[in-house]
């Protein structure tokens, strides 16, 4: 539901907005390149109404390092297909590790118990340039593939800084997978490296991975060369064919990067694949890196003073946003570990210890820590953070409010939507305007992003399809094993030939902000109201009794609809009557009777997908009858015993419905 002039929250100072990197940025335009803007608003305009020059003032403010400067910029602007700055050849690693001479180190290595070490900026550069050294020596060429099962610490950094500064390309799963989900991603690719680790920490356990470093060994048959990280330092030796990742980055090779065009493959991420085999999504040098830019410095307001803190998994794409913020020269906090080590709000501990100025975190955190009563402010020294990205899901209106009152009251949060597919935000937060509960501040700049109605118009102040109506640099160049453009055609233009249509409702509101409503995918349309499950959420996971829910609304055979919402309780409570109308009630007073569901379900947990995603499409299509094995991929889930409840259920739901 769209709530007109909603509460602003927090006003950044007029000091922090004339020391912004954006307003410096903007005086430039102004005075190199005559293009006067007074606002956001005005500033962004003008970006999506010439994309040439809005991507070459990019290039040129940001000094992009390239051994051909650009002639044209967007030779073709064709969605899918479009083709940036021909001709131009540079390369994504060299343009990060440029920045050796900015006071402070490159790498804050943290886990469970406290810091593993630093790396100065120096440092990383010898050991990025060693590693690639070695990666030359055993043949790997530009275009190879170095796939990598790493955690969140230093050396996956400079994994992939040389893996790309030889023009390789990279891919990275998280230890945790299991070695189906892992094979189901790197098969496909055909790496001739295999980068492992022989272990990772969870919650004060050491975790042995190196059995499933074996396993996966024997399924992918391209591998020539085999590197081990001993992140827990495992005692016994590894067998002669395994180099140990500690002897390959000392040395004094000297750095070296190879040039590439544009649109060269950088690394490949995964779709979720939660009903197929994960989607090798392939970003290229140059997208990621004006993308990368344009960012950091512009929306997040970051620069070498600043130390960017994100406990992500290495398989969610905010993990790559994490490394990119060393294109702007700001610090990189690794972390290896349980993001709520011995308290919820231990990642704000980690905040405060080590001086983050930013902390990127998932909306579900934020709401674990609101839940659990936590007061970060109070219990850690927080002045040094300016700015949070909150991520991955909606932000519920009382965590926003949680942050203000709980964490800081002078703090820029920012809610970014995007996404795997940009490795970027498509909407989300700038240094500049006002935040307002509820809503993301605005759309990020040269984002064409617009709300659709049913008939394709572009309205404002209602809930349409999101759609990005122009072309943007770090838009995939192509899926892994795709040749004809088919998967990536049906993945977003599919509904709007040369549109991108990414799957969400949003809002674009009058006062420039945008509310994010939920997928659009897994659209609720209940007797031709459609709706978006984040308004439900908002409702029902304010309650104090509930955790967590789901919703989903099945289409069923003949005509019939079943609009179930699964909660988890938090300890303590019971699914009594008296809570099931205290949850009808909030649902209707905050959102429409219409979005009232059909029956409210206690269940033991939501299943999730690795990164966090509430699995709501599987689950439907489990309710509407798809097979099990059809409806879900269930390694790419993060809890696969989660979804047996809901198996269980579709079953008697199924029973239930042909008795009767
Ligand atoms: C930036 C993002 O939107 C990250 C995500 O896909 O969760």
């Amino acid at each position: 539901m769209t709530t007109p002039g909603r509460e602003v929250l927090w006003t950044p100072p007029p000091g922090r907005v004339s020391a912004s990197n954006i307003i410096r940025y903007q005086r430039w335009l102004a005075t190199e390149k005559n293009v006067p803007t007074d606002d956001f608003d005005s500033l962004w305009c003008w970006s999506i109404s010439d994309l040439d020059k809005f991507w070459l003032s990019i290039w040129e403010y940001f000094d992009v390092i390239a051994s051909a400067p650009p002639q044209t910029v967007l030779a073709d602007p064709r969605m899918p297909g479009a083709r940036w700055f021909p001709g131009t050849r540079l390369n994504w690693a060299e343009n990060l590790l440029r920045h050796v001479d900015e006071p402070g180190p490159a790498i804050i290595s943290v886990n469970e118990t406290g810091t593993t070490g630093e790396l100065s900026r120096a440092e990383l550069v010898a050991q990025v340039a060693n590693l690639a050294a070695h990666f030359r020596e055993i043949g790997v060429r530009s275009g190879d593939r170095v796939a990598a099962v790493l955690p969140n610490i230093a050396p996956t950094v400079v994994a992939v800084l040389a893996a790309a500064s030889i023009g390789a390309v990279w891919s990275c799963c998280a230890p945790d997978f299991g070695v189906k989900g892992l094979v189901d991603r790197f098969a496909q690719i055909e790496p001739t490296v295999l980068i492992g680790v022989d272990g990772y920490q969870f919650n004060g356990k050491r975790i042995d991975r190196r059995d499933v470093f074996s396993a996966l060994l024997e399924q992918l048959p391209t591998v020539r060369h085999t590197i081990m990280v001993r992140n827990l330092g495992l005692e016994g030796r590894l067998p002669p064919e395994v180099a140990d990742y500690a002897d390959l980055v000392v040395g004094d090779a000297a750095p070296q990067y190879e040039q590439v065009p544009f649109d060269h493959p950088l690394w490949i991420l995964y779709s979720s694949g939660t009903t197929g085999l994960p989607k090798g999504i392939v970003h290229s040098h140059g997208g990621i890196l004006l993308e990368s830019l344009k960012a950091n410095a512009l929306h997040y307001d970051l620069g070498p003073a600043d130390r960017v803190f994100i406990a992500a998994s290495t398989a969610w794409v905010v993990w790559n946003m994490l490394v990119d913020v060393l294109a702007v020269g700001a610090t990189v906090i690794t972390y290896d570990g349980s993001p709520t080590y011995g308290r919820p709000d231990h990642q704000f501990e980690v905040c405060a210890r080590y001086g983050a100025t930013r902390f990127g975190t998932g909306a579900a955190y934020l709401t674990l820590c609101e839940k659990g009563g936590t007061q970060p402010g109070t219990d850690f020294d927080l002045s040094r953070l300016r700015s949070i990205m909150s991520t991955g899901s909606p932000l519920p209106d009382t965590t926003w409010r949680w942050v203000y009152d709980a964490v800081s009251a002078d703090v820029h949060l920012g809610s970014d939507s995007g996404g795997t597919d940009v490795a970027t935000g498509f909407i989300g937060a700038n240094p500049i305007s006002p935040v307002r509960v509820g809503e993301l501040q605005g759309p990020y700049l040269g984002v064409d992003v617009q709300a659709w109605n049913e008939a394709g118009q572009a309205v404002v102040g209602e809930v349409g399809e999101m759609v990005i109506a122009a072309p943007m640099p770090s838009m995939p160049i192509y899926f892994w094993n795709d040749p004809d453009g088919n998967r990536y055609r049906e993945a977003y233009f599919d509904v709007y030939p040369g549109v991108w249509r990414h799957g969400d409702w949003i809002s674009m509101e009058a006062d420039g902000g945008c509310v994010v409503h939920g997928r659009s995918d897994s659209t609720i349309n209940r007797g031709g109201v459609r709706m978006g499950s984040a308004d439900i959420y908002q409702a029902v996971e304010t309650l104090p009794e509930i955790a967590e829910a789901l919703v989903i609304g099945a289409e069923l055979p003949h005509g019939g609809y079943h609009m179930p919402l699964f909660v988890v309780l938090r300890e303590g409570f019971d699914l009594d009557e008296a809570l099931v109308e205290k949850i009808r009630t909030s649902i209707r007073r905050q959102t429409s009777p219409r979005h009232v569901p059909d029956e409210i379900i206690d269940v033991p947990a939501v299943p999730t997908t690795r990164t966090g995603k509430r699995l709501e499409i599987p689950v439907k299509k489990l309710i509407q009858g798809v097979a099990p094995e059809t409806a879900i991929n269930r390694a790419t889930v993060a809890d696969a015993a989660a979804l047996d409840w809901y198996i269980d259920y579709a079953e008697r739901f199924h029973s239930n419905s042909e008795g009767g």
